[in-house]
């Protein structure tokens, strides 16, 4: 039997009809957010777990509605668990990263978590390991045991991870695992790293790694945006560095054939802002929603291929090099908020602007976001609403919580 040549992975734009995409559905690494530990695990707030699954169905149902196959992270880990040789591997790393003081507990830890099924062990990798789910077995009492230690965690919880987005971004045929520039998400890529390395359905013989998370340059997903197949644009921001832009960019010039271009898009460093697709998404083949107060405060470069680095060239503003890249006659800003400044600026904290494209002119977003949705309806833009009353404590709306793996060519 011949095998299928054709790559699984396919995103040329960020438009073109979903077709394929990584979601995660909250579990109970949600449970664990404390007050203590928000500001560390980057929420704002603890979010109510049954009602936020019951959004996230919501939202992944709209999604197969439209005839897109969804995909989960868990099933995915949990699947290249069931080979013995991956499940030492990643466990093994996991719990190399966990800085765990007692000298034997490490070793413990490690044959507690073997012993246990594949989505056992997916769900703890997830959700974390609390020190009191962990048996008290007997071994030598050290220094650190008398010490009184608060961090209630030998296995940290991820709580980002329904944010699929900044773990990774497929561009073209290959795949970008990032290096997050929080620690609270790290594993969050090393995981990705995995499923790609050992998932059949990723094809990684016919998909190349653009990047991976143990780079130094922080790079994530949410400033990642597929303009077109010849030119991508990310945002440099609180989270992706300039560096990582550069290193990103050089990777794409040599090794895809079509991808000739990189727009930097430097956005304010600021927690309201994290990304560029919190502020800026592309919505049809010539429009874009963006939130009104950042777009004189946006800067643009293009980067194109040079010997040993990017060649940089300053672009004058942002609707003119998105105009001039697209090689459009005239591109549509479309001002999130309705107009209103005060509007405007409580639905981009709650992600009117983070739209997730699934066909050219046609957004999934929040309903919370009312006066948004209703400027994207007046310009044409078909808006299918989903409930995030509590998904939205993350800080992330559709976009965020989508990781495009296939999408049609347009
Ligand atoms: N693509 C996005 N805008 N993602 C939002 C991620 C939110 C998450 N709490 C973080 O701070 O990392």
């Amino acid at each position: 039997m011949a095998t299928e040549r054709t790559p699984f992975l396919n995103v040329r734009s960020e438009i073109g009809r979903l077709k394929a995409v990584m979601l995660h559905r909250p579990g109970r690494e949600l449970e664990r957010i404390t007050p203590q530990y928000l500001h560390e695990l980057l929420f704002d707030d603890i979010p109510w777990l049954k009602k936020m699954r019951e959004e996230h169905d919501g939202f992944a149902n709209a999604l197969r509605m439209k005839g897109c196959t969804v995909y989960y992270y868990e099933e995915m880990l949990a699947d290249i668990l069931n080979d013995e040789h991956v499940k030492v591997q990643l466990v093994t790393e996991v719990l190399e990263k966990c800085n765990i003081a007692h000298p034997d507990l490490e070793g413990l830890i490690r044959d507690f978590l073997l012993q246990k099924n594949s989505q056992e062990i997916a769900e703890i990798l997830i959700a974390g390991l609390h020190k009191k789910d962990f048996p008290d077995i007997e071994r030598e009492k050290r220094l650190v045991d008398y010490i009184k230690e608060e961090y209630p965690f030998y296995i940290n919880p991820l709580p980002n991870l329904y944010f699929t987005r900044d773990p990774g971004a497929v561009i073209g045929n290959g795949l970008c695992v990032n290096a997050m520039n929080t620690h609270a998400r790290d594993r969050e890529t090393m995981i990705l790293k995995y499923i790609y390395d050992y998932h059949p359905t990723f094809r990684k013989d016919l998909s190349p790694l653009w990047y991976s998370y143990d780079r130094k340059y922080s790079l994530e997903g949410g400033d990642i945006l597929v303009l077109s197949e010849r030119v991508i644009a990310v945002g440099c921001s609180e989270r992706t560095s300039a560096r990582g832009i550069e290193d990103l960019a050089m990777n794409l010039f040599r090794g895809d054939e079509k991808i000739k271009e990189v727009i930097a898009v430097q956005i304010p460093f600021t927690r309201a802002y994290m990304h560029l697709d919190t502020v800026f998404t592309m919505v049809d083949y010539d429009k874009f929603t963006i939130y009104p107060g950042v777009e004189d405060k946006v800067r643009v470069f293009r980067l194109t291929e040079g010997k040993t680095c990017p060649k940089v060239t300053p672009m004058e503003n942002f609707q003119g090099a998105l105009k001039e890249v697209l090689g459009l006659p005239a591109i549509q800003f479309i001002q999130s908020g309705g107009g209103d400044e005060v509007t405007a600026a409580r639905e981009q904290w709650n992600d009117s602007t983070n739209t997730l494209a699934i066909a050219p002119g046609v957004v999934v977003t929040y309903n919370r976001n009312e006066a948004s949705n209703a400027t994207l309806r007046k310009h044409g833009i078909e808006v299918v609403e989903i409930e995030g009353s509590e998904l939205v404590r993350g800080r992330g709306g559709p976009r965020c919580m989508s990781m495009p793996l296939a999408r049609e060519t347009i």
